[in-house]
């Protein structure tokens, strides 16, 4: 069943031209073009692994450039020498004693692992013929432990502890999978509120969406408080008392900023501000989510939150109340497994971070595996959804009344369409040159 030898690894840049009608627009990345280092790893015996890394344009260069500096650790490995020791690969790759320098496990060096890695845990799933979601699902509890790096945070959470979790989870772990397949694991939507979308777009987005049966909406804020409110209680208007908002900001304030503007904007009862300040700045959020906790709002981020270590210590300081695990910016499944079972330990609930290319098509595999063989509850959980780009992909999701349903074919469902990467490969793809 297994594939042998990895021969080949090939990357390559493609990017798609979001920013020309503003989709993905927020307060701090104002003309994103939705980009992924798309990399294909294929096996002596002619099988194919697929993964991807997200960025927003300019830069992903970089990113390709960092993956074939790694691919020569992944080259010449065979697929069962990887799983067999997979804690020592990852290891390999985010601690080579010279290429650690350029991070370490943050940064373009840490989104080239997760693309690499992506791309052998799909490798792996299909070598299983299973979803990646039913391959975690399926495997044995110390099985997956093995595959979890714990340097930097067993002062937070030791192997024991893990494996315990995981043990107890065990049980009404089948019924919790009929469920999902059932009735799909609970999601929100994006789509409606861009920042760079007229009020006009928005209401009518607002309209579909509701329509379609989405009760959860994310609305960008961030760059002016009067648009801000003005745009708040139009879809506060829209979505009427019952619906959930939250807002996001991108990063935007200082601390002291973050308290006084969200506070103003209270009044349309966001469930989370996310990323209200720097995604580095553990104890800011701290403060921020200490002053509104009166206002029954919560602090959400995670998706420029690098590694595991960061995650360890917002939730040591109580500094989130809403953990956005990202496929993509951590070091791929391994480190996402680390971070569901610290959010699990710390009470915390995981709603991912999604959208971009290619995101909701990989962590629907990972909120899935948590909700079915960790946290086995949906209290306060819901994946990000964004309709943008799901064409590209050769298993595109499928949601149905604003649930994710559980991927049926075998993989983590990154491969791409050949004919989209070959047009949208940057700059030399059809799409491009017609835009020089
Ligand atoms: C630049 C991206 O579109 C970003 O705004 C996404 C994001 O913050 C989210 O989906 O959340
Ligand atoms: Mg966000």
């Amino acid at each position: 069943k297994m594939t042998k030898k990895i021969i080949k690894l090939t990357v390559r840049d493609v990017r798609f031209p979001t920013s020309l009608e503003q989709h993905g627009s927020d307060a701090m990345h104002t003309d994103p073009d939705y980009s992924v280092a798309y990399v294909v790893i294929e096996t002596d015996q002619g099988m194919q692994g697929y993964g991807l890394t997200f960025t927003v344009g300019r830069g992903t260069e970089i990113v390709v450039c960092a993956v074939e500096a790694l691919s020569a650790l992944v080259v010449g490995k065979s697929l069962e020498e990887i799983v067999s020791d997979f804690r020592g690969f990852y290891r390999l790759l985010t601690s080579d004693g010279q290429m650690r320098w350029i991070g370490p496990e943050k940064g373009v060096i840490q989104l080239a692992t997760a693309a690499v890695l992506n791309a052998v845990w799909d490798l792996w799933a299909r070598s299983e013929g299973k979803p990646l979601w039913k391959l975690l699902v399926d495997m044995d509890p110390r099985k997956l432990i093995s595959c979890i790096d714990f340097r930097y945070i067993t002062d937070a959470l030791t192997e024991e502890e893990a494996l315990d979790i995981l043990v107890k989870a065990q049980t009404g772990k089948q019924q919790r999978v009929d469920q999902m397949l059932k009735e799909g694991y609970p999601a929100y939507t994006t789509s409606c509120a861009w920042l760079g979308y007229s009020d006009q777009l928005l209401k009518q987005l607002c309209t579909d969406a509701l329509n379609d049966g989405w009760t959860k909406f994310k609305v960008k804020v961030g760059a002016d408080l009067k648009d801000d409110i003005r745009r708040c209680s139009l879809i506060r208007q829209m979505i009427g008392p019952h619906n959930t908002l939250m807002i996001d900001a991108n990063q935007r304030w200082d601390v002291g900023e973050a308290i006084t503007w969200v506070t103003r904007l209270a009044e349309y009862k966001p469930l989370w501000i996310e990323e209200p300040t720097s995604p580095d700045d553990i104890l800011g959020h701290a403060a921020i989510s200490k002053a509104l906790a009166p206002l029954g709002i919560g602090v959400a981020t995670g998706e420029q939150c690098h590694n595991r270590v960061m995650f360890k210590q917002f939730l040591q300081a109580s500094a989130l109340q809403f953990v956005q695990i990202d496929s993509c910016r951590l070091g791929s499944v391994n480190e996402n497994l680390a971070v569901l079972l610290m959010a699990h330990k710390f009470k915390v609930p995981v709603c991912p971070h999604a959208g971009g290319v290619g995101l909701c098509e990989l962590v629907q595999h990972l909120i899935l595996f948590d909700y079915i063989s960790v946290s086995a509850s949906l209290d306060n959980r819901m994946c990000e959804f964004v309709d943008h780009l799901h064409q590209h992909f050769r298993s595109p999701v499928v949601i149905q009344n604003a649930h994710y349903m559980p991927p049926k074919d075998p993989g983590y469902s990154c491969e791409m369409l050949e004919s989209s990467v070959q047009t949208h490969q940057y700059p030399q793809g059809q799409v491009w040159k017609k835009l020089q």
